[in-house]
C-alpha cells in the first residue's frame, strides 16, 4: 500500500486550516452552478450545454464568474472517467458506493485540483463547503480527506500510477490519458487505422474545447463580411464558414445571428451539406430532400443554397418539437417541413438530391457535448446502425434514377459509417462516388471514396460523408 495515501480517508477530521488567503465564501456561486450542472447530468441525464446557460442566468453570473462555472462544469464532465479513476484510488470502497451528491462534489474538487490553477486550499475548502451545505456536516470530513489525498499528486503523477502501459495496452493508455472511455478510443483507432501518434492527436484534439464556428447564410452575407463584423477568421475550407476567437462570449448575442444572417454550425457540418449540392447531376435539379432535418442546421444551409438555384427542399423530421426548430431555422426559405418517420415519409419519390444526416452515436462531436462520452455505450451502436441503414435505403428509394444521396453521420465509428454504406450500396446497387471531389481544398482525406473529417486534421467535428448515385 502506498504510504503517502492511506486507503481510508479519515472521516470527520478536516485538515487544519492554513494561514494565508481567505477562505472562499460558503456558497461560491460559480462553483454552485458547476455543481448543479454535474448533478443535473448525473441525476436526470441532462445535457450540460443546455442546463448551464439557464443556471448562469438564474444566478446572474457573468464575466469571470460565468467563465469559471463553465470551465468547471464542462471540464469536470469531460474528464469524468479520469477523475473517477483517481477518486476510486483514494477510497476504501467501490466508487458506486459513494452517494451521488458526494461524488459530484468529489469530481468538482478533483477537477479543480488536477486541471486548473486554482490554489489547493481554495479548491478543497470551497468544495467541502458545498458538500456540507448539500449533504451535511457528516460528509464534509470525508470529502476533505479524499480531496487532500488527491492533492498529494498532480495529474501527470496520477496518470503515471493509474494508466495502463503504453506498449502493452496502447489504446487503454491513450484512453486514460485523454479522458476517453476505452471503447471510444478503440473506435477512433479502428477508423484511423492507427494506435499510435495519430490516435493520440485525435483523442487530444477531442479533449480540447472547440472553437465556435459560424455559417454565413448563402445569398445574404459573405464569410468575409461575417468575419469582419464578428472579429472572427474566415474558415479554411467552408466557403461560408467563420471561426470565432476563443472566449468570444455568447455568439447568440452577435448581430448577424440575431438578424438570421448566420448560424452557429461546425465547419464540418457546413462542408457535408455543401457536398451534396456539389455532386454533378444530369437532368433536373429542383427537388431536394433532407430526410433527418432536426434541428435544422443543414436544412437552413440547403434551403439558402436552394433559394439561389431555384430549387425547393422538403425537410423531414420525426420529432415534432425538432420539426418546429427546423421551421424556425428555415423561415423565409423554399423549405417545406414534414413531421414523419423518414423510413416511411409518404413523400412522392423522384428527388434529385437527398441528404441523410442520420441519428448517430455522436462520437464525432464529443468535444462539443462535455458529458456525452460517458453516457454513450457501445451497445447503442447496433440499433443506430440498423436505423441508419433503413434511412439510407429509404433515401435511395425516394431518389430519381441518376440522382444523388449524401449519407452523413457525426461519428467515425466504422459500424455507423463504412459498414452502413457498404451494406446498403451492395444491396441497392447504388454507385459510391468519390466524395473527396466534393470537398475541394480539404487536405488529408485519405484514399476515398468516403470522407472522414477529424478535429486534429481539419479542426472540425469528426463528420463522415458518403455520396451515392441511384442507378
Ligand atoms: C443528426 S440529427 C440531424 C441534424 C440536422 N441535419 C442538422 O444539421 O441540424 C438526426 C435527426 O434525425 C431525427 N430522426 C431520428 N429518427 C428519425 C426517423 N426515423 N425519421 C426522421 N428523422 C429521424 C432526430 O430526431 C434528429 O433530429
Amino acid at each position: 500500500m502506498n504510504e503517502r495515501r492511506p486507503s481510508r480517508p479519515q472521516r470527520g477530521r478536516p485538515a487544519p486550516r492554513k494561514q494565508g488567503p481567505r477562505r472562499p465564501p460558503a456558497e461560491d456561486p460559480a462553483r454552485r452552478v458547476a455543481l448543479d450542472v454535474l448533478r443535473a447530468v448525473r441525476q436526470r441525464d441532462a445535457y450540460a450545454n443546455l442546463v448551464l446557460p439557464d443556471l448562469l442566468r438564474r444566478q446572474r453570473l457573468s464575466g469571470r464568474d460565468a467563465a469559471l462555472a463553465t470551465e468547471l462544469a464542462y471540464g469536470a464532465s469531460r474528464a469524468q472517467g479520469m477523475l473517477d479513476a483517481i477518486i476510486a484510488a483514494c477510497l476504501d470502497r467501490p466508487l458506486d458506493k459513494v452517494d451521488g451528491p458526494v461524488l459530484d462534489c468529489l469530481r468538482l474538487g478533483a477537477y479543480q485540483l488536477l486541471r486548473t490553477r486554482i490554489p489547493q486550499h481554495a479548491a478543497v475548502t470551497s468544495t467541502v463547503d458545498l458538500a456540507r451545505a448539500d449533504a451535511g456536516s457528516h460528509v464534509a470530513g470525508f470529502v476533505n480527506a479524499v480531496l487532500r489525498k488527491i492533492s498529494e499528486q498532480d495529474e501527470d503523477a496520477w496518470m503515471a500510477e493509474l494508466t495502463p502501459d503504453r506498449d502493452s495496452d496502447p489504446i487503454g493508455h491513450l484512453a486514460m490519458r485523454t479522458a476517453h472511455p476505452r471503447w471510444v478510443a478503440r473506435a477512433f483507432a479502428e477508423a484511423l487505422g492507427d494506435k499510435g501518434s495519430d490516435l493520440e492527436a485525435a483523442l487530444e484534439a477531442d479533449d480540447a474545447r472547440p472553437a465556435v464556428h459560424l455559417a454565413a447564410r448563402p445569398g445574404e452575407i459573405s464569410a468575409d463580411e461575417l468575419a469582419a463584423i464578428t472579429g472572427g477568421d474566415v474558415a479554411p475550407y467552408s466557403p461560408y464558414g467563420v471561426h470565432l476567437p476563443t472566449g468570444a462570449g455568447d455568439p447568440g448575442d452577435s448581430e448577424p445571428i440575431r438578424e438570421r444572417l448566420a448560424v452557429v454550425q461546425d465547419e464540418g457540418s457546413q462542408l457535408c451539406a455543401v457536398a451534396l449540392t456539389r455532386a454533378p447531376l444530369a437532368g433536373p435539379d429542383e427537388r431536394w430532400l433532407d430526410l433527418c432535418a432536426g434541428p435544422g442546421g443543414k436544412a437552413g444551409m440547403l434551403g439558402a443554397l436552394a433559394a439561389t438555384q431555384g430549387a425547393h427542399v422538403d425537410a423531414v423530421e420525426q420529432a415534432p418539437h425538432r420539426a418546429k426548430l427546423v421551421e424556425r431555422a428555415t423561415e423565409g426559405l423554399p423549405v417545406t417541413v414534414h413531421v414523419a418517420d423518414g423510413r416511411e415519409s409518404g413523400l412522392a419519390p423522384g428527388f434529385d438530391r437527398v441528404l441523410v444526416d442520420a441519428p448517430c452515436s455522436g462520437l464525432g462531436a464529443l468535444r462539443r457535448r462535455p458529458e456525452a462520452r460517458w453516457r454513450r455505450k457501445p451497445s447503442d451502436v447496433p440499433d443506430l446502425s440498423k436505423l441508419q441503414g433503413e434511412l439510407l435505403t429509404a433515401a435511395l428509394d425516394l431518389t430519381r434514377s441518376g440522382g444523388v444521396v449524401a449519407y452523413v453521420v457525426c461519428s467515425p465509428h466504422l459500424a455507423e459509417t463504412e459498414g452502413v454504406v457498404g451494406d446498403v450500396a451492395r444491396r441497392s446497387k447504388a454507385q459510391v462516388l468519390d466524395a473527396r471531389e466534393f470537398f475541394p481544398g480539404v487536405p488529408q482525406l485519405g484514399d476515398g471514396p468516403y470522407v472522414q473529417l477529424w478535429p486534429h486534421r481539419h479542426g472540425t467535428d469528426a463528420m463522415f460523408c458518403a455520396v451515392l448515385r441511384k442507378p
